[in-house]
Formats: structure tokens, C-alpha cells, sequence
């Protein structure tokens, strides 16, 4: 069916021409890949040819681009038309560029949304024009099904009237809404075609600068972090290589469900980790025989599971919030500190050359000013070792000179001689400058409370050093540290011995970052490369409070004080329906955190949340399982079923094993999503998206009117894309749910 376009047949033709070169480029492709070879170096282009005919036979000979745009350059005023595609594509006989890849400078333009006042970055400076026509096509099989122009802010202008307004509310082009309704199977896809200016800004930002996203559930953070490093693979491969690329998550089903879009997005090797395997990667060398880390998610059961007092919680918060600060960072800088200044005696060195009965001496403020300032870039055990070589140039040149004015050649005994001793002297003149030795002195640091106090800024009171030091040695006690020593213990490490350059990283992004600590960030961008990380999360989504973050502050201005970073706000949601955002958004409002940011849902409507509500547990299974059934007949796929905790997960999947199946519970240790019908504690679906999901237990007992309650079912209610349902004993509806209009069964009742 011909699509009621005025270019339709224009471009369906283009269309047809443009796969007519990517056929050909196919045959020739295939011809030369045909032929074997011995040489190296054509095996390797031969290899990247390879890619390309599957990039070619798998897209693009089903869909070689979805966009354009016509560009008017105000330079030479000749109007250009591109057409932008998940790859470029050149023909081979004349070089011509046939389709540009959207990761190529001028496919900014594409993003942007500007129109008047275009422009895009070359390597040889800014180019300036307009943006006459932005076109996006939908294509099946070859032929054009649709084809939408605009988007672009003027065109809403024109044909809205209130652009503001309308954007505000979060007013879309059709096909991105188009883009947004398909059912999927919730992984994760690339979303090149429909990249919104505010992302793209993200994308496309400077590389050496360490870049901060704070944006709200559905906004995309995950999605645009990993197009990035497409981008950055794309423009700099001369001098990055993605195997030296690093992705932190959560965990390792989160890795695995963000996976696939990888390769799409033709970024293959990249390593991906969760920041406590990685860190223990680095621990382990300096972690005595016997001793052990402990299970990082045993802090999440301490705080989530009943059964724990609050002074043990207390205790635990303390501990770990004070090894995940900037003040542990502080504290550890002080102790180095310390032993600059008091430990190390900078005394004079002095030596007498027998032979003239000559004294040389070097200043002892001569050898403090080498120490703590020339050296200072190096961690103090290299730094030791450069000083030992600096002051035995110093004596050499000292004696030499004194050589030459005496007039003295020394033969080679003579030379040997002063050689041995130069090293006593320089042993005995070293023997009380102090050793240091990393994980023995984190220790006492971590567990002397006269230490600790020392050391730790004032802003840390003495009740939170006792309980650190007093739990610290407990823990240590058993030869276990925590995953949250990780961070503290490898900045130690850096201060003293370094870290393995080997392991630095071209570029890291790091995912739902407000579950990291200050001090894993700053770990993490000292081991990327010029400071080149992307970090993005968001705050009202942090459930590891007792070490993540509250605020950016203290990233933007304790850890990034120099160099600064950039930071970006994105408030756009594009994941789940408005009727489901204004539901979530509801129990942040109850919370009313400081700084918090509400979710803008893009304008996609959806069914309202669903209030099941059973006087029995028994009645609520059986619901539970009639909805699934539901769900699936409609279509839905990748449903999941959401309890507080693991224990109540385990439960709840005993409870409906038996009418559903084929339901799979997941735990932190499942490394491989399926999609299907899951169910999960709430706290391992951070950053996941499905279909539907139904929330288990959202009464007054499991999510009451806490920070860390309303943050987490915040967490699980964002998660679906088409569908949430609420569940829970008849009247004992969450608070953080009071007053909030829910659909039940039948009719709409208030909650
Ligand atoms: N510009 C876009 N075009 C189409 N889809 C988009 C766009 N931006 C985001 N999405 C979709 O929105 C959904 C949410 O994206 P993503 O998981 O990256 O968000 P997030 O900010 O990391 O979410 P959360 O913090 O809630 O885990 C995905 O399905 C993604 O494809």
C-alpha cells in the first residue's frame, strides 16, 4: 500500500537505487572475502570486510537508513541532501558516500532538532547552515511504510502553536510515539533513529572530561551511555580501542541483558563488570593468604530482610557510608600526608671522600622539597625508589666536581669504591624513612580508634569511629573485609605502590551510579585514561543509601573538583505509559526528598495500574495467576513478578510454581536473562524493563513511609513498559499509595 506521502515515490525510488548499490557492494564483498589468503594484512581487511557484508546482508538490504536530512550550508549555499543509516555505506567504484553513519559529524544535524541556526563539529572547525527538511522513514522489507517529516521544534511551532507547553508535557514526533508502542521483548535496543536532541548532546560530548547524567527512570541513561561508546569507538579509533572500553552495572543480569545491543551497536569486546568483581580483581594480589571479601549483597539483606536490630543497622551504616565517603578518601590523603611531613626526618645527608678528606653534604630541605614536591606525582614506594636514585646522582655529581677541580682521575677501582659507598651511606640515610605496606596499614588505620580520629575530618563525629573501628575489627577479626573496603584499600594502594597502568581504561561508563560511593567513582575515573568517564544514575532510584550517593555534590564538587565535569539533567521518560509514571511519581511526591526530579512521561497512554486486593494470601495467588494468563493473551512477553526481598520472591515463586509453570526465579547470582515470566526481588530489577509487572506485598508492612521503602517500589513500578499491577491484603494499601486513584478489578475506586 502505497504511503500518502508527497515524496513518497521520490523516495521509494532513492530507496530502490540505494539498495541496488548495496546489492552490488554484496557481490563484491562476497567475491573478495572469497579469496583466500596468507598475507596478514589482508587478512585483517578482510576481517572488517567480513563485518560489513553481515552488517550489509543483515540490515542493510532490509533497511539501509531511516532518516534524512537536507542541509543548506551558508558557506557555498548549496543544499545537500543525507541520508543517515545505522552504518554508512560507500560505493566502492566511485567512493561516493551513499549513506552516512549516524555517528558521523554531520549526522548531528539529524539530533539536534535545530533548523535555522544548524551546525555540527568537523576536525576542521564548526560548519554552519540550516536544516531544511528532517525525514524519518519507517521501512520493511524494502519498501518505505511510512515516512514522517519534522519533529524539529519549528515544525511544532508552526503546526502546535504552544511549542513550549507542548514539549514541556512531553510532546513527541508520530514516529518516535510508533517507535515507543511496539510490544518488544524489553531488551534493551539501539534507538539511533529516534535519539532525542538532549541525548544526543550526551552522546556526542567532549571525550576527555568526565561526564555526569542525572536523569529519571525510562530517560534513557542506560541506552545513550552505551551509544556513546559507539560514538566514540566510531570518531576515535586511531586511538581507542573498545576492548580497553569498560562497563560497570549492578550486576552480572543486568550485563547480560544489556548485552546483546552491544554488537548492534558495533561495539564487540568491551569489558563489562560490576564494580566489586573488578575491584576485587585488584584487591586479591595484596590480601593476605586465608582472608576473604564478603558477599556484596549481604549489606542489602541487613537492610531490606526483618530481623535485624536497629543498632546493628546503625552500625553497618556508619561503617560503610564512611569507607564509601570522600571523607575516607580525605582520611587516607591525610595519613600520606602525615608521614611526608612528621614521619619522614629529611635530616641532612652528609659523606666524606676519604682520598681529599673531602665533606659533601645535601641539604636536608634541599632532599624534603625532591620528596614531597618534584616526586610528588608518584605513589610514595616509587617515590622512595626515585629518591634513593636522585640523591645518588646529587652525591656523584657533588664528587665528580670536586674531581675535576682537584684534578683527580678516578680508574675503575677507585669508581667501584665510591660506588659501595654511596650505598651505604644511602642505606643508612634511608633505614628510618618509613615503609609502608598497604594492606597492614589499612587495617590499622580501619580498626584504631586514636588513629582514625586522628586522621578522619572533623566532620566525622567520634560515636562513627568507634562503630567503625570497633565493627571494622570484628569483621577483620574473622579475616574478611567487605566489598566496600574495595574502593578504600585500592586508593590506599595507588597512594603507595600505584595500580597496574595495564588495567586503565580507554573509556568507563558507569551505569546506576548513585549505587556507587564517591570513593568507587573516583576509583574509576583515576583508572580511566584523561578522566574519560560517563557516569549516569539517578538519585530518587538509590537504594544502597548507606554507601551510594544522596546528591551529585559530592561527585561535581568533591571527586570531579578538578577536572570538573560536566553534568547533565535529563526529565523525559520514555519507557513506561504516563498513566504509570504518574502512579510512581506519586510515591516520590510522598517522600518529598530534597532536589528530587519528577519524570515527564513522554505522551503514550496506557491502561491505569491495577489495584488487586484479596482478603486471603491463598485469593491473591490465585489472581495473581489468572492476570499472568490475561497479560499473556493479550501479548504481552517479559513479565515480572516483584517481591520486597529474596525471601518473599522464594516464597511467592513456591506459592505459583504450580499454576504458572514455567515462572523462573532469579536471584543476584543468575548471571543469563531470558525474558519470560521472572520473578525477582525488587532491588535486582534496577535498570530492567518489561512488558508488565506485578508487585507483590505493596502494603503498610514492606514499603511504609521511608526513603529507602518509597525508593525502592519506585524502582519496581518504572520497570514496565506497558503494564503495572499492585497487589496486597485488602485494606492494607502502602502509605506511600494513599490517595491515589488505582484501577481494581471492574471499577476505579480510590485507594
Ligand atoms: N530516544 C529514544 N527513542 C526511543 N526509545 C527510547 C529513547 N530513549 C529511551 N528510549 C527507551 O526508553 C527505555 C528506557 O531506556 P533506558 O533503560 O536506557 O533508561 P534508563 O534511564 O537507564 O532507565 P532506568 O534508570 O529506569 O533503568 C528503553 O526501552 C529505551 O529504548
Amino acid at each position: 500500500m502505497a504511503v500518502k506521502h508527497h515524496a513518497y515515490e521520490a523516495e521509494q525510488k532513492k530507496l530502490e537505487e540505494t539498495l541496488h548499490v548495496v546489492d552490488k557492494e554484496i557481490d563484491l564483498l562476497r567475491e573478495d572475502i572469497g579469496q583466500v589468503t596468507d598475507d596478514y594484512v589482508k587478512q585483517v581487511v578482510n576481517y572488517k570486510k567480513v563485518k560489513d557484508l553481515q552488517y550489509l546482508e543483515d540490515h542493510g538490504r532490509e533497511k539501509p537508513y531511516f532518516g534524512r536530512i537536507d542541509f543548506l550550508k551558508d558557506e557555498t549555499y548549496e543544499l545537500d541532501s543525507v541520508y543517515i543509516g545505522k552504518r554508512g555505506i560507500v560505493r566502492s567504484d566511485t567512493f561516493d558516500t551513499v549513506v552516512v553513519d549516524w555517528r558521523a559529524p554531520i549526522a548531528s544535524l539529524f539530533y539536534s532538532g535545530e533548523s535555522k541556526d544548524a551546525f555540527y563539529r568537523t576536525a576542521r572547525g564548526i560548519v554552519r547552515g540550516e536544516v531544511k527538511l528532517k525525514r524519518n522513514f519507517a521501512i520493511e522489507n524494502g519498501q518505505i511504510t511510512g515516512i514522517y517529516d519534522g519533529a524539529l521544534k519549528e515544525t511544532i511551532d508552526r503546526e502546535v502553536g504552544q511549542p513550549d507547553e507542548f514539549l514541556h508535557e512531553g510532546f513527541i514526533d508520530e514516529f518516535l510515539a510508533s517507535s515507543l508502542n511496539q510490544t518488544n521483548d524489553s531488551r534493551l535496543k539501539d534507538i539511533v533513529a529516534t535519539i532525542q536532541a538532549e541525548q544526543n548532546e550526551i552522546i556526542r560530548a567532549e571525550k576527555d572530561k568526565p561526564l555526569v547524567v542525572q536523569g529519571v527512570a525510562g530517560s534513557g541513561k542506560t541506552t545513550i551511555a552505551l551509544h556513546r561508546l559507539s560514538y566514540l569507538i566510531y570518531n576515535y579509533q586511531d586511538t581507542l580501542a573498545s576492548k580497553r572500553f569498560m562497563v560497570f552495572a549492578p550486576n552480572r543480569l543486568f550485563l547480560n541483558y544489556i548485552s546483546d545491543v552491544l554488537p548492534e551497536l558495533g561495539v564487540e569486546d568491551v569489558q563489562q563488570s560490576t564494580f566489586a568483581e573488578w575491584a576485587a580483581r585488584l584487591v586479591r594480589p595484596i590480601l593476605p593468604k586465608g582472608w576473604r571479601i564478603l558477599d556484596p549483597q549481604k549489606p542489602l539483606q541487613l537492610f531490606f530482610e526483618p530481623g535485624k536490630s536497629e543498632r546493628e543497622r546503625t552500625i553497618a551504616w556508619r561503617r560503610l557510608h564512611f569507607k564509601g565517603s570522600f571523607a575516607c578518601k580525605q582520611t587516607l590523603d591525610h595519613y600520606l600526608q602525615d608521614v611526608l611531613e612528621k614521619q619522614i626526618p629529611y635530616k641532612k645527608l652528609s659523606f666524606i671522600y676519604s682520598r681529599t678528606n673531602q665533606v659533601f653534604t645535601i641539604e636536608g630541605g634541599q632532599i624534603r622539597e625532591i620528596f614531597t614536591e618534584q616526586l610528588k606525582h608518584l605513589p610514595y614506594n616509587s617515590r622512595l625508589e626515585a629518591m634513593r636514585k636522585q640523591l645518588k646522582q646529587e652525591m656523584n655529581k657533588l664528587l665528580f666536581s670536586h674531581l675535576r677541580e682537584r684534578k683527580i682521575d678516578l680508574d675503575k677501582q677507585g669508581l667501584a669504591k665510591f660506588e659501595k659507598l654511596i650505598e651505604q651511606v644511602l642505606a643508612k640515610y634511608m633505614a628510618d624513612w618509613p615503609q609502608l605496606d598497604v594492606f597492614p596499614l589499612y587495617r590499622q588505620i580501619m580498626t584504631e580508634p586514636e588513629l582514625l580520629r586522628k586522621l578522619a575530618p572533623t566532620s566525622i563525629d567520634d560515636e562513627t569511629i568507634r562503630d567503625v573501628c570497633e565493627s571494622n575489627a570484628e569483621i577483620m577479626g574473622k579475616e574478611r573485609i567487605e566489598p566496600e573496603d574495595l574502593a578504600a584499600l585500592l586508593y590506599l594502594r595507588q597512594l603507595i605502590e600505584g595500580l597496574d597502568t595495564a588495567a586503565q581504561f580507554d573509556h568507563a561508563v558507569i551505569d546506576e551510579a548513585q549505587d556507587l560511593s564517591a570513593m568507587e567513582i573516583m576509583l574509576v575515573a583515576m583508572m580511566a585514561k584523561r578522566h574519560s568517564v560517563t557516569i549516569v544514575g539517578d538519585i530518587a532510584q538509590g537504594i544502597h543509601a548507606y554507601r551510594g550517593l544522596h546528591d551529585w555534590d559530592e561527585l561535581l564538587q568533591d571527586v570531579f573538583a578538578e577536572p570538573r565535569a560536566a553534568f547533565y539533567k535529563l526529565e523525559q521518560s520514555y519507557r513506561s505509559t504516563v498513566e504509570i509514571m504518574r502512579c510512581a511519581n506519586h510515591v516520590l511526591e510522598k517522600i518529598k526528598l530534597p532536589e528530587l526530579v519528577m519524570a515527564k512521561p513522554v505522551l503514550r497512554h496506557g491502561e491505569q495500574p491495577l489495584l488487586l486486593q484479596q482478603a486471603t494470601k491463598e485469593a491473591l495467588w490465585q489472581e495473581i495467576g489468572e492476570q499472568v494468563n490475561r497479560l499473556r493473551g493479550e501479548g504481552l512477553q517479559t513479565i515480572a513478578i516483584v517481591g520486597k526481598s529474596m525471601e518473599e520472591s522464594k516464597k511467592a515463586h513456591k506459592a505459583l510454581i504450580s499454576m504458572l509453570p514455567d515462572l523462573t526465579l532469579l536471584s543476584h547470582k543468575d548471571t543469563h536473562y531470558e525474558g519470560g515470566l521472572m520473578i525477582m526481588p525488587a532491588y535486582l530489577t534496577k535498570g530492567l524493563q518489561f512488558d508488565a509487572v506485578i508487585l507483590l506485598d505493596v502494603d503498610d508492612e514492606h514499603y511504609g513511609l521511608h526513603d529507602l521503602d518509597a525508593k525502592l517500589l519506585y524502582v519496581a513500578m518504572t520497570r514496565p513498559v506497558h503494564r503495572l499491577l499492585i497487589t496486597c491484603i485488602a485494606g492494607r494499601l502502602s502509605p506511600l499509595l494513599q490517595g491515589l486513584s488505582l484501577e481494581s478489578e471492574g471499577t476505579r475506586k480510590k485507594a
